[in-house]
């Protein structure tokens, strides 16, 4: 089975806006070697963006999980990389001219992740990112920020805080594996106090930075998601954010006093790993008492609050990737989100349908050749 995308793009309406924006988050184009479903794939990207429109599982999504993995080394929807080599092969590439600058990623299963920017090879993953570009993923799975678990809305802090700074990312990194390690060791019976001592001291000052940096992010994004809000719903609902750090104030005394616990259960129990942003709607729990369109339109608000706010601080344009998220939502909505998203930011939508769409995209339609 051979696997196309067609690059010729059929304009969508005949008058195209023009907009008089800079587009510095600009992806041209794509190329992908045995990632997920495509064998070779090669397609280019208009400045503004696209809509990719194809029946189902013809590859759309790959095709955004393969820009995130250029732009951010990072997969939305795979945490391992080796998920993402096509089967039967021994690994995969990507690559893409982005912000005028070639980048390259492969990933081998035996030999892990190379990085090229403009063919030299990148040693660090920090260098390689701190000259790509800013990330926002709109996906169907969203709502799980309003109604998972704790662990959603973390990951949706970090990947923020991830793309804002580099030492968040560096603290992030490391108070991960600090955990780890500090769990391997309280869940082995002979314990080994002095270095559990060890990495409390490090797990202190990892968690320490983060829970600091997690606490101002929320305050940053509260005006940007009740602004979104009001955007999408069209109706003035009230919602809140409040970030609860799983450590308390102190993370030393926190620490002292889970002592006993933490020996009896085997694992660290305080720490930034147990944070948690309450989300309300007119002064509720948005999981428990919020309508399940209430709740999508904060799933949506808080996506958009991230793109507003990294282009605030970071002073560059995200590129949105927005993952088959309107098939929920009633065509106003979908219309009042195409509006939010920003004029001169590039999207990439996919889509199974694109009756619906006033926007004036270009189309490019995904389809295997059998
Ligand atoms: N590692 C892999 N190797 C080969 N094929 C894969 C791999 N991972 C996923 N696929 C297949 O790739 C195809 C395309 O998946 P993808 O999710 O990109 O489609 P889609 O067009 O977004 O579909 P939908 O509209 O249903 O969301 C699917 O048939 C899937 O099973």
């Amino acid at each position: 089975m051979m696997w196309v995308a067609k690059p010729q793009a059929i304009a969508y309406k005949a008058c195209r806006q023009v907009v008089n924006l800079s587009y510095d988050a600009m992806i041209a184009n794509l190329r992908l070697m045995n990632f997920r479903c495509f064998d070779a794939m090669s397609v280019d990207f208009p400045a503004s963006g696209a809509v990719i429109v194809g029946a189902n599982a013809q590859g759309k999504t790959s095709i955004l999980e393969a820009v995130c993995v250029l732009v951010r080394l990072h997969s939305p929807r795979s945490l391992r990389m080796g998920k993402m080599i096509q089967i039967d092969s021994p690994g995969f590439g990507i690559a893409g001219e982005c912000w005028q600058s070639d980048r390259q990623v492969r990933f081998s299963a035996r030999q892990g992740v190379e990085m090229k920017v403009d063919d030299e090879v990148v040693g660090k993953q920090g260098d390689y990112l701190a000259g790509g570009g800013l990330v926002v993923w709109m996906g169907n799975d969203d709502l799980d920020l309003v109604r998972g678990s704790g662990r959603v809305r973390r990951r949706y802090l970090d990947f923020l805080g991830c793309q804002l700074d580099p030492v968040y990312r560096d603290h992030f990194n490391r108070y991960q594996r600090v955990l780890k390690a500090r769990n391997l060791l309280l869940k082995d019976r002979v314990l080994r106090e002095p270095e559990i001592a060890a990495y409390t001291d490090l797990l202190i000052r990892h968690g320490s930075f983060l829970t600091k940096a997690r606490r101002e992010l929320v305050g940053l994004l509260l005006p940007e998601v009740v602004h979104s809000q009001l955007e999408v719903s069209g109706n003035d609902e009230r919602v809140g954010l409040e970030y609860v750090a799983g450590a308390g104030d102190d993370m030393v005394k926190s620490l002292e006093m889970t002592h006993e616990r933490e020996r009896r259960l085997g694992q660290t129990v305080a720490g930034p790993h147990r944070d948690e942003v309450r989300l309300t709607v007119n002064g509720m729990a948005a999981a428990d008492f919020a309508s399940e369109g209430q709740q999508r339109t904060l799933a949506l608000s808080l996506k958009l609050a991230q793109g507003a706010l990294l282009e605030k601080q970071a002073g560059r344009m995200p590129v949105y990737l927005l993952d088959d998220i309107f098939g929920e939502l009633d065509a106003d909505r979908r219309n009042a989100l195409m509006q939010a998203l920003p004029d001169g930011a590039q999207k990439l939508i996919t889509t199974t349908n694109i009756d619906w769409m006033q926007d004036e995209l270009d189309v490019i339609e995904v389809s295997s050749l059998k």
